[in-house]
Order: structure tokens, then sequence, then C-alpha cells
């Protein structure tokens, strides 16, 4: 793969995606001491809120230490080069949820739905097209429809003021040739002013061979996490990419051993947990499940004494998507019923 000459944007999961990995308890002083390292290093973009995006606050998602606003408002005045971005899923998150964070300095909305999903968004990307914000759709479990429907999907987007649209690897899911195809795809039939994300997680350990593709196929924003600090087996480790990048020849404005110590001095010490390929993130990626399923299937093994991992594979076998979380109690409680009858 030759991609010497290329650039790429590099946006930052840590302080959203890793929010989920810390059952979205990272605290102000934590945000801002990341944040503050990530724009010292160089980072274009850094995505801050509730694991969920913004108004994720909820019983069904987790409750946060600290409201979105809290979180945004002590970021963004540290930040001297980089911008943030806020996540939104609408019916999680309201139009007046966009304005507060565009009135605090969000640059970015990015608005998620499920892969088909698309029309569900045109309210919240038309506001933030109209408030002149970068504008980005965010198609999440692509690997659950055809080339063809992302690019559907992506086409609804763009006609309600998209200026970029993300293809999501939400399960970690998949493989190089999937990534490329879809891409690909969406690369040679969008306009060319419209650029291409690509948002991976490592369930399969594939998430920098994924990124690489991505970029070879015509990405031009890769989202990553610095050690990792996200749901499943966490994002594109950003302090490898960024080396693996150099080595490559793409610029990516990012400082390598600046990453490396944001990765391993502040991160590192603060994750609950080892974030990596174990049996049960695995199954997510094996399986196609939602990765921030993960700690809530753990949490349903310990009360009901089936195995993560069964509950992940039958969740896989069901389809279940984001906003479906309620459906890992239920699978709990129904395979726990089904062992006692046994
Ligand atoms: C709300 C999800 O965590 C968005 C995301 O990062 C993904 O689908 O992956
Ligand atoms: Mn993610």
């Amino acid at each position: 793969m030759n991609l010497s000459g290329k650039s790429v944007i590099l946006h930052d999961m840590s302080l959203r995606d890793g929010m989920h990995a810390k059952r979205h308890q990272i605290s102000i002083d934590e945000m801002v001491t990341i944040a503050k390292g990530l724009d010292q290093a160089g980072i274009p973009l850094i995505e801050v809120t509730h694991g969920d995006g913004l108004g994720g606050a909820s019983v069904n998602y987790g409750f946060p230490a600290h409201s979105d606003e809290e979180y945004l408002s002590a970021v963004i005045p540290q930040l001297k080069q980089a911008k943030v971005s806020a996540l939104l899923i609408p019916g999680i998150a309201t139009v007046d949820h966009l304005r507060m964070a565009h009135d605090l300095g969000v640059s970015t909305l990015r608005v998620a739905t499920h892969c088909t999903e698309a029309d569900v968004a045109e309210q919240h990307i038309g506001l933030a097209r109209k408030l002149n914000m970068d504008t980005v759709g965010f198609l999440m479990m692509a690997h659950m429809t055809s080339p063809e429907t992302i690019l559907e999907q992506a086409k609804l987007m763009v006609s309600y003021g998209a200026n970029c649209v993300y293809c999501t690897d939400s399960a970690g899911y998949m493989l190089p040739t999937e990534v490329s195809e879809k891409i690909g795809l969406l690369r040679s039939e969008l306009p060319s002013e419209i650029e291409i994300g690509f948002h991976g997680h490592h369930n399969m350990g594939m998430a920098i061979a994924n990124s690489l593709t991505a970029i070879e196929a015509g990405a031009s924003r890769i989202d990553g996490s610095v050690a990792g600090l996200g749901a499943g087996a966490g994002n594109t480790p950003l302090e490898v990419f960024v080396a693996v990048l150099e080595r490559m020849g793409v610029k990516s404005g990012v400082d390598l051993f600046s990453i490396m110590d944001v990765a391993e001095d502040l991160v590192v010490p603060m994750m609950d947990h080892a974030i990596r390929v174990d049996r049960d993130a695995l199954t997510l990626g094996y399986a196609g499940v939602y990765s921030s399923f993960l700690l809530f299937a753990q949490r349903a093994e310990k009360k009901y004494g089936v195995s993560a991992r069964d509950i992940l594979v039958e969740l896989g076998r069901r389809g279940t998507v984001g906003g479906q979380e309620d459906m890992i109690e239920d699978v709990a409680l129904t395979l726990s019923k089904q062992l006692s009858a046994n």
C-alpha cells in the first residue's frame, strides 16, 4: 500500500467514545488535562460529550459524572489550536442541545444514525449547517448493510447539508475488503468537496489496517483514541496510528512523541480496565455487536450468571443495534431461564 504524500485529519475520540469505557465518569480535571495534551500534540479535532452524545445522560445509557455543558465549557477555552466536536443522535438529543453546544464554541457537529436511518437526521444536519458548523453525517453499524445502501444514506445526509460523511464500524466487525468497498464507493460517487471519514473499533484487531485501507480508498478524516480509550477493544489507537502514518509518509500534523506521552502518562493511568482484545471484546467484533454493549453485557453476566460472551452472541444473532440497550437484560434473563430449565 502506498499512501505517501497523502494528508489526513485525525479526530480524537478518547473523551467521547472513551466515556463508554469509563462508564461516563471522566472527571472535569481529567478531561481538561487530556484535551490540553492532545491540543499540544497537534490533534486538530477533539470530541467531547457523554459516550452516547449530547443528551445521553439517562437510565438507558448511564448518568455521567458531569453534564455536557460542564465538560464543554471547561475544555473549549483551554485549547490553543484544536477544535471541539460533539456527537448528536437524533431522538436522544434535541435541537436545544445542538444550540447549546454551538453557543459554547463547538465547531463540528456529528449527527449519528443507524446506517439505514439517515432520514431521521434531516432537522439536526439542517440546523448545524445553518449555524455554519462543520457538519458531519455519521452512519453507525455500517457492516449491517451493503455499500450501495451506505451510499444512498450518505447522499441523503449530504442533501440535508452534511459536508462530510462517515462510514462507522461501530462493532469492529469489518475487514479491510469491506472498508475498501464502502469507502471506495462513497469516494467515487459523492462530489469531491464532500469529505469521507472512517471510525473504527479494534475488536478484531483490525482498526489500524482498516483505517489505512480507508485512507487508501479515499477517506480524509480518521477517528481514533489515545491508548485506544473507547468502547469494546477501543478505537484506532492514535499514538500507534501516528507512528504508522509517519513511517508511510502520510501527513497528520501530530507530534509522535507528544501523543505517545499523552497515551502513556495521562490516559493509561485513568483507565478502569485494560482496553484490549479480550474474550468479550473479540466476541463483539466476531458477532457484529455494538461496541458500547460490552460493559452492559458484563454487568448482566454478574447479575444473571450467564456468560457475557453468550449474551453478546445472542445479541448479534438478533441483529440488535444502538438504542436497544434494554435488550441486553432481556437476553440475559432469557438465557438464564434456559440454563435453569436444563
Ligand atoms: C454512540 C456511539 O457510541 C457512536 C460510536 O462511536 C459508534 O457507533 O461507534
Ligand atoms: Mn465508536
